[in-house]
């Protein structure tokens, strides 16, 4: 006979794990129809703040932003719908973009400590660009941007200047040589320019920044040159976003630094889609050991060093050995760890975005050949008398000034970075909830017709003799943003453009590679030209 307990028992275990089921499938519906309608369309204190369509329920605007030129999509949603702009991401996920002044000096400079970069953020810099300044934040970050505040100041970027010109004149050489030996010297030849502004800045940087002598404008296979090659040919998105999933394992970045992961690091190989990932430990490895090796010669030519001694070495890294030695006391010192980390930052955040700088730069002159013109006028003359102007004579040229604000302006290297709200908080009249991310659009601001006029979009370097009234010196020129996370390099990397485009253009001739050419900027980090630009360069005849 059944037993009616086992029966009812039997009913009630099928109908509650049936229920069970149930209410899981309709919390995971409510959170779904929470998140992708509820949220942005009626609830989210965001939704009232203009913007584009919130687009596809699922993925938002996201293609629009995959499928637009780095920057692109974000200037036109600016000038469409500014100064505040709220664009919906995958899965509802809200982002911010502000081009009023009040509300970039608020994120950027008032309270910027509560505004940091996003905790994802500073893990991927942190791996290709050193756990340095860019990714400390707070007091921390306060202490070491003190502790390095000098090493860039006018004073030594004077004094580096001269140290520029053997790479500039090395590549001016190279391509002359090309030139002359190629079947019609007077048609000139093609170069695929970004690739060799990128051996001449590296060449610059490791120079100016650790009196390191890389040389890669013929020596390809520096140990240097050829680590950090290998280091950014990893900057993919979908590299970025793997570095990402594996860092945030915990223990993994710990892992990664290690001698036994180095040695072990072809298992990595072995696994489908995780070969970037052996490449980043071996590249990482073999500049983590230049590294040492330039701060143990700096640090014992510092301890020979008098106060005051200013014939000695100026590159950053000896200025900062040398204020360490002499630092006495509980204060804060840059520790070995940190100042290795810095080769990796001064790499990774001065030698792209200089070399794509100029690229764009050389670029924007050859499609604008009378703006190419009147810039030679002004330098030739000057190079002529003074083959290697300093810091105050290249500070002096006026025009040559104008074309690389514009072009700064116009393309800027880096044309995105992001802040996370750490607290909640109106923001331009909209209360922005803790943990929204904030687009700081460089190039949106940057070409924003509100401050810029009518043709912000346009490449004119006279505008910069005559700043229309809209124009704010802090905030309507962002590529080096504002705050006190603003670039350090700032005056060095102008600085260093001014002397290559001033040589270049007093020696060469750029024009577009072929009819029709457009640029095809590609984006991980820094904008560069994905196909390295190549422009058809020619000899100025000399009178
Ligand atoms: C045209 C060239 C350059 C451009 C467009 C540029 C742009 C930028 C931007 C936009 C930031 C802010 C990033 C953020 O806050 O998310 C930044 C920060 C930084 N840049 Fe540059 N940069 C250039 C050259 C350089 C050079 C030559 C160096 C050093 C040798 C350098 C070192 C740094 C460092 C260390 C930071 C972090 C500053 C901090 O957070 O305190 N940059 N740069």
């Amino acid at each position: 006979m059944v037993n009616p307990q086992v029966l009812v028992h039997e009913a009630l275990s099928k109908f509650s794990s049936r229920y069970v089921v149930l209410a899981i499938a309709a919390y995971v519906a409510y959170k779904l129809i929470h998140r992708l309608f509820l949220w942005p369309y009626l609830l989210s204190p965001l939704r009232s703040a203009p913007g584009p369509p919130l687009g596809n329920p699922l993925i938002g605007q996201f293609l629009t932003v995959v499928r637009s030129k780095p920057g692109a999509i974000f200037i036109e949603w600016a000038n469409e719908h500014g100064p505040t702009v709220r664009i919906v991401g995958p899965f509802g996920n809200e982002k911010m973009m502000y081009m009023n002044p009040e509300a970039l000096h608020k994120i950027l400079v008032s309270d910027w400590i509560e505004y940091p970069r996003p905790e994802f953020m500073r893990r991927v810099l942190g791996v290709t660009a050193g756990f340095g300044l860019l990714t400390t934040t707070g007091d921390e970050h306060r202490q070491m941007r003190k502790a390095m505040n000098p090493a860039f100041s006018i004073a030594n970027l004077t004094a580096q200047t001269d140290m520029y010109y053997e790479p500039i004149y090395g590549l001016v050489d190279i391509l002359r040589q090309e030139i002359q030996s190629s079947p019609d010297p007077s048609t000139g030849k093609v170069f695929h320019i970004y690739e060799w502004l990128s051996k001449a800045t590296l060449d610059i940087i490791c120079l100016t920044a650790f009196g390191y002598r890389t040389d890669s404008l013929h020596n390809p296979d520096n140990e240097l040159a050829d680590a950090y090659h290998k280091l950014i040919e990893l900057q993919s998105m979908p590299n970025l976003v793997l570095f990402e999933i594996l860092i945030s394992i915990p223990g993994f970045l710990q892992l990664m630094k290690t001698k036994w992961m180095y040695d072990h690091r072809s298992w990595l190989a072995l696994i489908k889609g995780l070969s970037p990932a052996s490449t980043l430990i071996a590249s990482m490895r073999r500049i983590n050991t230049v590294a040492s090796q330039i701060l143990s010669e700096k640090t014992s030519e510092a301890s020979g060093v008098a106060p005051g001694d200013t014939a000695s070495k100026r590159d950053i890294m000896s200025l900062l050995v040398q204020a360490r030695t002499r630092e006495v006391g509980e204060g804060y010192r840059l520790s070995d760890a940190d100042m290795i980390e810095q080769v990796l930052t001064f790499l990774g955040a001065g030698h792209e975005t200089t070399a794509s700088g100029l690229a764009w730069t050389l670029w924007l002159l050859a499609k604008h050949p009378s703006v190419q013109a009147k810039l030679r006028a002004e330098v030739s003359p000057l190079i002529a008398s003074n083959a290697r102007p300093d810091f105050r004579a290249l500070k002096q040229m006026e025009y040559l000034d104008a074309v690389i604000m514009e072009s700064l302006r116009v393309l800027p290297p880096v044309p995105m970075t992001i802040r996370e709200a750490g607290k909640s908080d109106y923001i331009d009249g909209v209360f922005v909830p803790k943990g929204t991310l904030i687009y700081i659009a460089i190039s949106s601001v940057n070409s924003y017709k509100g401050f810029w006029g009518d043709d912000a979009e346009e490449f004119w370097p006279e505008r910069w003799f005559d700043l229309p009234k809209t124009y704010n010196q802090h905030f309507s020129l962002l590529t080096f943003i504002a705050g006190p996370h603003h670039c350090i390099g700032r005056t060095m990397a102008i600085t260093e453009m001014k002397a290559v485009v001033a040589i270049l253009i007093a020696n060469l001739h750029f024009e577009p590679a072929y009819d029709g050419q457009t640029i095809q900027p590609t984006a991980a980090v820094t904008m560069k030209p994905d196909d390295n630009l190549p422009l058809r360069v020619r000899l100025v005849e000399k009178s």
